[in-house]
C-alpha cells in the first residue's frame, strides 16, 4: 500500500559498496591505479605513508568522499579541508598519487570513477607495496560536495589525545577500541615532525623531566634532532625506529619497549583496555595483517555517499564539478 511504499523508500538499506562496482564500466581500474602507485612507490617511497594518512584524514571528515582533495577557491573566504591546520603536514606525494591516477583513469574510463574510490585503492596498493597485506577494496563511493576547513579540528585526533579522547572520536565514526589499536598500526611507517612529540622530550607535563614512558635512548636520540626551542621546523623522525619503511607489526613491539613516538601511540600500551591487544598484535604479524585489512574496510566505509543529492563524480579531484 501507500504507507508500505513510503516506509521502504525512507528506510533504504545502508549504502553498500562492492568489490565489482566498476566491473562493467571500468574493468581495468585497479590495474590503472596500480601502474601509478607502483611507479610512485619506486620513485618516492614516502608516497605510501602519505597516501594512507590522506585516506584516514579524508574518511574522518565528511566520510570517505575525497573532500580532503579539494583546493581552496582563490578569492574565497572559506578555506577547504586540506588547508586546515591539522592537514598542513599531509605530504604532497599523497595528493600527487591521486591526481596522477585520476588522470590516467579519466583517459581510459572518462567520467566513471570517483576520486574517493581511487584514494581507497591507492591506499591499499601502498600498504601492500610496503610489505603489508593485500585486501580487496569495495567501491561505489561518490565524491562529496562539501570541503570546509572549519569541520576538521574536532574530527582529526591529536598527538596528545588520551585514550578516552581517541575512543570517543573513533566511536563517533563507528569504530571500536580494537579498530583504534589496529589502525594505529599504520604508524609502522612514515614520519612525524618534532612539534608532535617535543613535549615528551624535555618537560613532560611540567615535570622538567622527559616522559618516563619513553626509552631514554630514544629520548636522547630525538633530542639531537629536536631542540626544545627554536629548532628547524622541517625536521622529522620515523614512527618506527626499527623498520621505518616497512609495513610490518614492529610498531606494537616498539610500544612494549617504550619506543612509541607520539604520546597517543605510547598510551595504547599504558592503558589497561588496549594493552592486551598491543601485546597480541606484537606477537602475531598474521593476526595484525588480517585485522588491519578488516579495519581499513570499516574505515573506508565511513559516511559513504551515493547519488547526486549528496555526491558528485569529479573530473579533476581538486575541483568540484
Ligand atoms: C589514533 C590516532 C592518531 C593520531 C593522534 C595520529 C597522529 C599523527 C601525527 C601527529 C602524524 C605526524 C604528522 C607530521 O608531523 O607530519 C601522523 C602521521 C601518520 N599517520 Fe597518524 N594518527 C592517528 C591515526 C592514524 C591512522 C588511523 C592512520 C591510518 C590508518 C594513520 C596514518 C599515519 C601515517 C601513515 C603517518 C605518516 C605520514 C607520512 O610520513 O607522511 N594515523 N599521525
Ligand atoms: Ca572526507
Ligand atoms: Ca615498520
Amino acid at each position: 500500500s501507500h504507507c508500505a511504499a513510503k516506509a521502504t523508500s525512507s528506510t533504504r538499506p545502508p549504502r553498500q559498496l562492492s568489490v565489482d562496482y566498476y566491473a562493467r564500466k571500468c574493468p581495468q581500474l585497479e590495474q590503472l591505479v596500480g601502474s601509478v602507485t607502483s611507479q610512485q612507490f619506486r620513485e618516492a617511497p614516502v608516497s605510501g605513508p602519505a597516501t594512507i594518512r590522506l585516506f584516514f584524514h579524508d574518511c574522518f571528515v565528511e566520510g570517505c568522499d575525497a573532500s580532503i582533495l579539494i583546493s581552496t577557491n582563490p578569492g574565497s573566504k572559506e578555506l577547504a579541508e586540506k588547508d586546515a591546520e591539522d592537514n598542513k603536514d599531509l605530504r604532497v606525494e599523497g595528493f600527487q598519487t591521486i591526481s596522477k591516477a585520476k588522470d590516467l583513469v579519466e583517459r581510459k574510463c572518462p567520467g566513471i570513477v570517483s576520486c574517493a574510490d581511487i584514494l581507497a585503492i591507492a591506499a591499499r596498493d601502498y600498504v601492500h607495496l610496503a610489505g603489508g597485506p593485500y585486501y580487496q577494496v569495495k567501491k561505489g563511493r561518490w565524491d562529496g560536495k562539501i570541503s570546509m576547513a572549519s569541520r576538521v579540528p574536532y574530527n582529526i585526533p591529536r598527538a596528545n589525545f588520551t585514550i578516552d579522547q581517541l575512543l570517543k572520536l573513533f566511536n563517533s565514526k563507528g569504530l571500536t577500541l580494537e579498530d583504534l589499536v589496529v589502525l594505529s598500526g599504520a604508524h609502522t611507517f612514515g614520519f612525524a615532525h618534532c612539534k608532535q612529540f617535543v613535549s615528551r622530550l624535555y618537560n613532560y607535563r611540567g615535570t622538567k623531566q622527559p616522559d618516563p614512558g619513553m626509552d631514554p635512548r630514544l629520548q636522547k636520540a630525538l633530542t639531537m634532532s629536536c631542540p626544545q626551542f627554536g629548532g628547524n621546523s622541517d625536521i622529522i623522525a620515523p614512527f618506527d625506529v626499527t623498520t621505518p619503511f616497512l609495513f610490518d607489526h614492529a610498531y606494537y613491539g616498539n610500544l612494549e619497549a617504550k619506543l612509541g613516538l607520539l604520546a597517543s601511540d605510547q598510551a595504547l600500551f599504558s592503558d589497561p583496555r588496549t594493552k592486551p591487544l598491543v601485546l597480541q598484535l606484537g606477537q602475531d604479524k598474521k593476526r595484525f595483517f588480517q585485522a588491519f585489512s578488516i579495519a581499513m574496510e570499516k574505515m573506508g566505509s565511513i559516511g559513504v555517499k551515493r547519488g547526486r543529492r549528496h555526491g558528485e563524480t569529479r573530473r579533476v579531484c581538486s575541483m568540484h564539478t
